[in-house]
């Protein structure tokens, strides 16, 4: 089994020239290489190299996760090296895996670079198999592959991961590994598709774009590099498809969390600080977040001293998760040690019964509100599913949106009949009609 830790001896004698080589290597690193690729070569473990002292070649060592965090070097390596196999891979994959032991040779200005994937088996049940990659240089290369070719990986996996075509979605599993499962996500929705006010959408848009161009601005200004929007309205008006739209406009995989799985702070920590830049963490239906769990032993003496039968209490589950305001302390801890260049949503049907805490300045940067369907909304979604931008009969079907509220999902929903747009048309009044007599019945 291949082992990362060198001999105690080995150790000693490569102190020395180790240390001035991290010294200078750190120098390289500050003056040379840009902003981004320093973040990644910082926060991963490469200082950690092993370069065998009197050997002519430097190997850096590069594992997957570092302090129970993803290394971006590592991610970026993983998705740069598949497109040096052979033609026929698919750079736009991310999933594409490399083999464990094959050996890839790369060319770069001339210097020969030699890549291999080692892993190494978890030795108690509960650990995982973690995975290092080693990088073979010559010794007197090793400048130019700090200084050139780790930037050219960078700036190449992240051209590949913003033109990749597919986005993946994130659940945590907490009962098979215990950490992120991906599924390919193809977002149907997108702005275009989204019956939303044309003003509040671009509004939307455009602060989505100054998101991602303002990194130095975030830097300068001692803030951290992540907005907060918190999407709210009745149900079937749109959240859901909104958080696809963004999505899909930021070219962003979703995080999606489900507090209620997540058993402890440390647990959500871990998962937390286990997600990749670039992505949105999506935090739905807070209103509806365990915010029992702290409670409960309040919660059962309560019961206890009002006589309820034991059995009440079982009915709830042994650790439903952690409460929203342990996601927020930790989020906001998080953030401010490097978690930056992300997006989070929350999503309530409920804005009122929100902790009011989540609504404080710097948490939350951007409230949309997502209501009923409007006549303008009606009209984006006639365009989208009949193809029709007119009908005279949309006159009367705006009259009736004004005194009937209808959520954007049931328009669409209505739409979908089969038939001609006249007579799906006519048939979405009659429903309209229904459903004012209804309320005007009910009033
Ligand atoms: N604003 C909208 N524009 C276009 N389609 C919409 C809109 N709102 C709802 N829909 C349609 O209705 C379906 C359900 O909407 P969606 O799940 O996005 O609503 P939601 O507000 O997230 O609901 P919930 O609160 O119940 O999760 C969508 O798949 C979409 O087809």
């Amino acid at each position: 089994m291949a082992s990362l830790l060198p001999s105690t001896s080995t150790l000693l004698s490569a102190y020395a020239s180790l240390s001035t080589a991290i010294t200078l290597i750190r120098t390289i690193l500050c003056q040379m290489i840009p902003n981004l690729m320093r973040d990644y070569l910082i926060s991963s473990k490469l200082f950690e190299s092993l370069s065998l002292h009197f050997s002519p070649n430097f190997t850096f060592i590069i594992e997957d996760r570092w302090q129970a965090v993803d290394n971006e070097v590592f991610r970026a390596v993983e998705v740069y090296l598949p497109t040096r196999i052979s033609p026929s891979s698919d750079p736009h994959n991310p999933e594409q895996n490399i083999a464990v032991s094959c050996k890839i040779i790369d060319e770069f200005q001339g210097m020969k670079l030699e890549w291999s994937l080692r892993s190494i088996e978890a030795k108690k049940y509960f650990h995982r198999e973690s995975r290092y990659i080693r990088l073979t240089c010559k010794k007197s290369h090793r400048e130019r592959v700090m200084q050139s070719y780790f930037p050219h990986i960078a700036s190449t996996a992240q051209t590949i991961m913003s033109k990749r075509e597919n986005l993946y979605i994130y659940t945590y599993d907490d009962k098979e590994a215990s950490r992120w499962k991906s599924t390919v996500f193809m977002p149907t929705a997108t702005f275009d598709s989204l019956a939303m006010e044309p003003k509040r959408k671009q509004d939307l848009i455009n602060d989505l774009d100054t998101f991602v161009g303002r990194k130095e601005f975030f830097q300068r200004s001692g803030r951290v590099w992540k907005r907060g929007y918190l999407l709210h309205g009745p149900p079937g008006t749109g959240k859901s498809s909104l958080v696809a739209a963004i999505a899909n406009h930021m070219r962003y995989n979703i995080y999606d969390l489900q507090l209620h799985s997540i058993r402890s702070d440390a647990e959500l920590k871990r998962i937390l600080t286990s997600t990749r830049k670039r992505s949105i963490l999506l935090v739905e239906d807070i209103d509806c977040s365990p915010k029992v769990a702290r409670d409960r032993p309040r919660i059962r003496n309560e019961q206890e001293e009002q006589g309820e039968e034991e059995q009440t209490y079982r009915l709830s589950p042994p650790d439903a998760g952690v409460p929203l305001s342990g996601l927020l302390n930790l989020i906001d801890g998080l953030w401010s040690s490097g978690m930056d260049e992300r997006i989070i949503i929350f999503t309530t049907k409920h804005k009122d019964k929100l902790e009011p805490t989540l609504l404080w300045p710097g948490r939350i940067d951007v409230d949309v509100y997502m209501g009923y369907c409007t006549p303008e909304g009606f009209r984006q979604l006639a365009d989208a599913h009949l193809q029709i931008k007119d009908h005279y009969l949309f006159a009367a079907i705006e009259d009736l949106l004004k005194k009937v509220s209808v959520t954007p999902a049931e328009v669409a929903h209505q739409l979908l009949n089969r038939g001609k747009p006249q007579a799906i048309l006519d048939s979405f009044i009659e429903y309209l009609e229904m459903k004012r007599n209804g309320i005007e019945e009910a009033n």
